[in-house]
């Protein structure tokens, strides 16, 4: 009754005499939005669909391989320090031909993992390329992070560990090495990056800043065996 007969009084512009009196608005808790935008980026064939497929459903795709056309996208719900944070994760294609369509998602992407193939020196070579693009195209403050993928296959290996930390650190992102196959490090990796951005939209103001890096290197594991 009394909120009916307030907002009436408001919407009526009658105030004075009379008018009930109408608390000041207390401030929102900070929320998150309805869902997150993480992108996938990488060169062809580094293990992009196989790594969102391992996360979404805890299997690997063995087999053939079939390179995704244009962009496909998966919903996975986490929960972040007792939050529910949505995760709409988009797979963009690697290949050239599609790079004009994948540069369209980059501006509503709140964050990139960004992947090469250990067992493939090229797609390591191209990051520098990725990185450019992703400056280009993305938010300047989008939450990015490096990818060393494919680490089961340690007799093929060609990228060192240590050079894609060195890269990683030079442009100041975040590193880890995963595997899709065995599924090393893939769900930390998704909720590395769902734990920032639930911190960033909903951070209290004395609660301390969530630190990515420090939580990254306490929690990554390592490939087991024969770092090359
Ligand atoms: N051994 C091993 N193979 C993998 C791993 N991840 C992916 N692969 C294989 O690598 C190939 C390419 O995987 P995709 O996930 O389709 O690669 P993509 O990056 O999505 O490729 P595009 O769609 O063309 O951009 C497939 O044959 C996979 O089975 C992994 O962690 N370990």
């Amino acid at each position: 009754w009394a909120c009916v007969g307030a907002t009436e009084a408001r919407a009526e512009g009658t105030p004075g005499a009379g008018t009930p009196h109408t608390p000041p608005s207390l401030p929102l808790p900070p929320s998150l939005p309805p869902s997150l935008q993480v992108m996938l980026v990488g060169d062809s064939g580094v293990g992009k669909t196989c790594l969102l497929v391992r996360f979404k459903d805890g299997a690997f795709l063995a087999g053939s391989f079939i390179s995704t056309v244009g962009i496909d996208f998966r919903n996975k719900v986490l929960t972040v320090d007792g939050v529910k944070v949505k995760l709409q994760i988009w797979d963009t294609a690697g290949q050239e031909r599609f790079r004009s369509v994948t540069h369209a998602y980059y501006r509503d992407a709140h964050a990139l993992l960004l992947l090469y193939d250990v067992t493939n020196k090229a797609s390591f070579d191209n990051i520098q390329a990725w990185l450019t693009e992703i400056h280009e195209y993305a938010q300047q403050d989008v939450v990015l992070m490096l990818l060393g993928n494919k680490v089961d296959s340690a007799q093929d290996r060609v990228v060192k560990r240590e050079d894609g930390e060195k890269l990683a650190k030079e442009y100041g992102v975040p590193f880890m090495e995963t595997s899709a196959k065995s599924g090393l490090n893939v769900e930390l990796a998704f909720t590395a990056i769902a734990k920032e951005l639930k911190h960033r939209s909903m951070k209290l103001p004395n609660e301390p800043k969530f630190k990515l890096h420090d939580y990254v290197k306490k929690e990554v594991r390592g490939s087991g065996c024969c770092r090359s």
